[in-house]
């Protein structure tokens, strides 16, 4: 279980153009609960992730995952249980290390030390079957560059990694937009199957409105760094794309 109590996050505090981001925010996201973020530009969805990753410090407010207080923790102790896949498919892997040596990466992430992932063979069979089951003919290229793949290719294959890795929660900031529809609609479909599969706590900013309304068990939205609307699955369900975009024209 995630909670977040009372966080605020502040920038350029006390001079003219002082922003809050995020607005004495408090939240309690159940494990296993697929919610969806939405809310116009500039509302705090991301600023939300990047204090729950640690990738920004709360100004205030307090932050536990499971019981154990996060907030005081670095990024990287974080990613040990908390990973991210963002709008930007180039952004969480590196372009020149193979496919095999990423997946070794995200695995080390978040350990201070060497720490056992198996022989290089044991590890490597491990991968190649994974990608194999992601049915995009990957497996025969895991000693290929990760630069050399589309950026569909390298969302599905980000998303593997986080749920081979154990992680308790998966942030997905708008993972699809930089996508082709096509595309796009496969890493949605993906990214679902290994979230049922894996019974992932999930936090996924979305823009687009039909993945806000096909996705996810839970539904809010923000507005100026607060929560406007904290929708269940039953009130979801029964939402129409055009209900949701007259909540963009209230503001
Ligand atoms: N590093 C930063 N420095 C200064 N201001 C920032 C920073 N990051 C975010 N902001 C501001 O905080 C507010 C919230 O930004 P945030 O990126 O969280 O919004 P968002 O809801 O994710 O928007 P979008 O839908 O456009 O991605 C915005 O006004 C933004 O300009």
């Amino acid at each position: 279980m995630l909670n977040i109590q009372q966080v605020t996050k502040t920038f350029f505090l006390n001079k003219p153009n002082e922003i809050k981001a995020l607005d004495n925010l408090t939240l309690t996201i159940n494990s296993g609960d697929f919610v969806v973020i939405v809310g116009a530009n500039g509302s705090g969805k991301s600023t939300l992730q990047h204090v729950i990753s640690g990738n920004l410090e709360a100004d205030a407010g307090a932050l536990t995952l499971d019981g154990q207080s996060i907030g005081n923790l670095p990024d990287y102790k974080r990613s040990k249980w908390i990973a991210r896949v963002f709008q930007n498919p180039l952004q969480g892997t590196a372009p020149d290390l193979s496919i095999v040596d990423n997946f070794r990466l995200a695995a080390l992430r978040g350990e201070r030390k060497k720490v056992k992932i198996g022989t290089d063979q044991v590890f490597t069979h491990r991968v190649q079957e994974q990608v194999r089951l992601l049915g995009m003919g990957l497996e025969d290229k895991i000693h290929q560059p990760m630069g050399l793949l589309s950026g569909g290719q390298r969302q599905a294959l980000t998303l593997l990694m986080t749920v081979m890795n154990d992680v308790k929660l998966l942030l997905l900031d708008e993972p699809t937009a930089a996508l082709d529809p096509r595309s796009a609609k496969k890493v949605m479909e993906l990214a679902h199957e290994l979230i049922q599969k894996y019974r992932l706590t999930v936090l996924f900013i979305t823009h687009n409105m039909k993945e806000a309304l096909t996705y996810g068990d839970r539904l809010i939205q923000l507005a100026n760094g607060r929560i406007k609307r904290d929708l269940t699955k039953r009130e979801k369900d029964i939402l129409k794309p055009q209900d949701l975009y007259e909540w963009f024209n209230e503001d």
